[in-house]
């Protein structure tokens, strides 16, 4: 609890306003009825008209008092909890930014959206609902308590058999309302699932025609988050009639008694009135107080899934880091008997005892199956995934002495899913370098091959994408993309599979233009096609994790088995197609 208290601290005053309105409210509350007894038993009963004005009068002035403390209780609330609400927000999207790449393998991303959405919602409503009935609902059920006793002590005496069998009852709608309210968010998270999947993926469903199947997949998500919702509720809704049920006894028995004691004579009218809104006072606090609890069940279910974000240790940061001003001059990379596994129990390492060793400058070619581990190995040059055993060295230096921000600073890389945002082509680009000029942009532009489709665009560079690039093809995507990561003018420039859906010839145009222009960039290209990376200074073959072979076209070609197996296949491929 002690974390959250700096969400409350800036705010303190309105956490502390909210209640103190909410008490006025409760003072008229306690004070009309028997001002309205007072009209009955005195007013009325000596034909006073003087008296009832007065008393009229004094009833008017408590409800203006009211609403005075009604609206302020009510907007102090609502800024506390909002304010509370947007600070923890921020703080938790802070966290998942800081996430290192197998920090976000721990969570879904739609389970993120719902902790960041809906759950730190449940919070905020909790904040709001307590601030306004905190104080409200144990001052309105002491101040009833008093005056009724005050008034008649006897028949006080319903009240006290009524009220503990209540809070048994609604002990146990809470007791057993919580762990549902669990389950349901975790079915929320599962839906939101689905929809994000379908949304980020309908054009490959409605390709495969798979659009009956997501339904179904749908359905079947939405009904479970029916049933546990429904589940839950079905608990929660037995909270209200009870409290109804309990309420029209009690004043069947006050009214009962209360009868009673008028035909004696030892109760006045106006007494019996007043102490029946009492008892609905009563009553009524101990309902507020009921659903403060029951939404702290469900709330509490939201603020422990927020916690687990906020506490989740982020496995990759500069602690530890050396040289926090040292930043990517030449762009040497090295690899010192590196070996990675993915699940730290596994056996089996994803890249076993790799090293090599890349000049500043040079072109490194990476070659190998699906799945042999080339992603892996690049990803550990930014360091987006920290090496298990070994090294791995940029300018002689372990990336782990770099900050994060300088070397992944001096590191540019196209990922295998290119990713572009909605925007200008332009705003795209910059992305790369916010501070680029339109001049710089356009070199970075024209080094990629894209310069000539986006000026063949009606406007250009002002062109607007769709979410993702949806209207530009995978090919033009990619060059949009290498545009991009050239832009940041990286010592370290790497291509997973960048150039797959671009043609051998804009490829080779590419490859260039590196010449030319990233003289002194180190160029790391991985690469299916063996023409991408045969120009290479050095080229790596990559199996299972393992180098097994190293060296250029040529070496390879002569002593590399598995390479001469891709070089053939691929040149029989090509000899086949012309
Ligand atoms: N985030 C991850 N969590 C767990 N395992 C992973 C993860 N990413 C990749 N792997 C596994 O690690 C191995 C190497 O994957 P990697 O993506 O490096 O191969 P690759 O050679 O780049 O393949 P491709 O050419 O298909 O892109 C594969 O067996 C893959 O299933």
């Amino acid at each position: 609890m002690k974390r959250y208290w700096k969400y409350v601290k800036p705010y303190l005053p309105a956490f502390i306003l909210g209640p103190l309105f909410m008490i006025v409210e409760v003072i008229g509350e306690v004070v009309l009825p028997k001002l309205m007894a007072n009209i009955i038993n005195v007013g009325a009963a000596d034909r006073n008209v003087a008296y009832i004005i007065g008393m009229g009068i004094a009833m008017i002035f408590t409800a203006l008092l009211m609403l005075a403390g009604g609206v302020g209780g009510a907007y102090f609330g609502a800024k506390a909890a909002i304010s509370f609400a947007s600070d923890l927000r921020s703080d938790v999207f802070d966290k998942v930014q800081k996430f290192s790449f197998s920090n976000l393998d721990q969570f879904s991303t739609a389970s993120l959206v719902t902790r960041l959405t809906n759950d730190i919602t449940q919070v905020q409503n909790l904040i709001n609902m307590a601030l306004r009935m905190m104080l409200r609902a144990p001052g309105m059920l002491i101040g009833a308590l008093i005056m009724a006793f005050m008034m008649n002590k006897q028949l006080a005496l319903v009240i006290l058999v009524v009220v503990p069998v209540l809070a048994v009852l609604i002990a146990l709608v809470i007791k057993t309302a919580f762990p549902k309210f669990n389950i349901m968010q975790k079915k929320l998270d599962a839906l939101n699932s689905t929809i994000q999947e379908v949304l980020t993926n309908v054009r490959v469903i409605k390709s495969f025609v798979r659009g009956d199947y997501e339904e179904e997949r749908f359905a079947a998500a939405n009904e479970e988050l029916k049933e546990s919702s429904l589940n839950a509720f079905k608990v929660v809704i037995l909270n209200m009639p009870i409290m109804m049920c309990m309420m029209n006894l009690t004043t069947l028995g006050i009214v009962w008694f209360g009868g009673k004691q008028i035909l004696a004579g030892t109760m006045p009218v106006g007494d019996l009135t007043a102490f029946t809104t009492y008892i609905v006072q009563i009553l009524m606090s101990l309902m507020m107080l009921a659903m403060v609890l029951l939404q702290s069940s469900r709330a509490l279910a939201s603020l422990n899934r927020i916690t687990e974000v906020l506490d989740t240790e982020v496995n990759l940061t500069d602690e530890g880091c050396r040289l926090p001003d040292k930043t990517v001059n030449g762009g040497t990379v090295e690899f010192k008997d590196v070996t990675f596994r993915y699940y730290k129990a596994n056996k089996e390492a994803v890249l076993s005892h790799i090293s090599f060793k890349v000049e500043s400058g040079q072109i490194l070619g990476i070659i190998g199956g699906t799945g042999s581990g080339k992603t892996t190995l690049v990803q550990m040059i930014p360091r987006l995934y920290d090496v298990d055993e070994g090294e791995v060295l940029v300018d002689g230096i372990n990336v782990k002495d770099y900050s994060l921000k300088h070397l992944r600073d001096g590191v540019g890389m196209v990922l295998q899913k290119n990713i572009l945002f909605s925007g200008s082509i332009m705003e795209n680009l910059m992305w790369g370098d916010a501070g680029a000029s339109r001049q710089e942009t356009i070199k970075a532009a024209r080094a990629a091959q894209a310069d000539g489709f986006v000026t063949s665009f009606t406007n250009g560079y002002e062109t607007e994408l769709g979410q993702g690039g949806v209207n530009v093809s995978g090919g033009q995507k990619q060059r949009l993309c290498i545009a991009r990561a050239l832009l940041k003018k990286p010592g370290i420039l790497i291509l997973d599979d960048s150039t797959s859906a671009v043609d051998t010839a804009t490829e080779a145009k590419i490859r260039e233009s590196f010449t030319s222009t990233l003289k002194d960039t180190t160029k790391i290209i991985i690469a299916q096609r063996i023409t991408s990376v045969m120009d290479a200074d050095q080229i790596l073959v990559l199996d299972e994790g393992k180098i097994v072979g190293a060296g250029s076209h040529e070496q390879l070609l002569k002593e590399c088995g598995p390479y001469q197996e891709i070089y053939y296949s691929q040149m029989d491929k090509e000899v086949c197609a012309s």
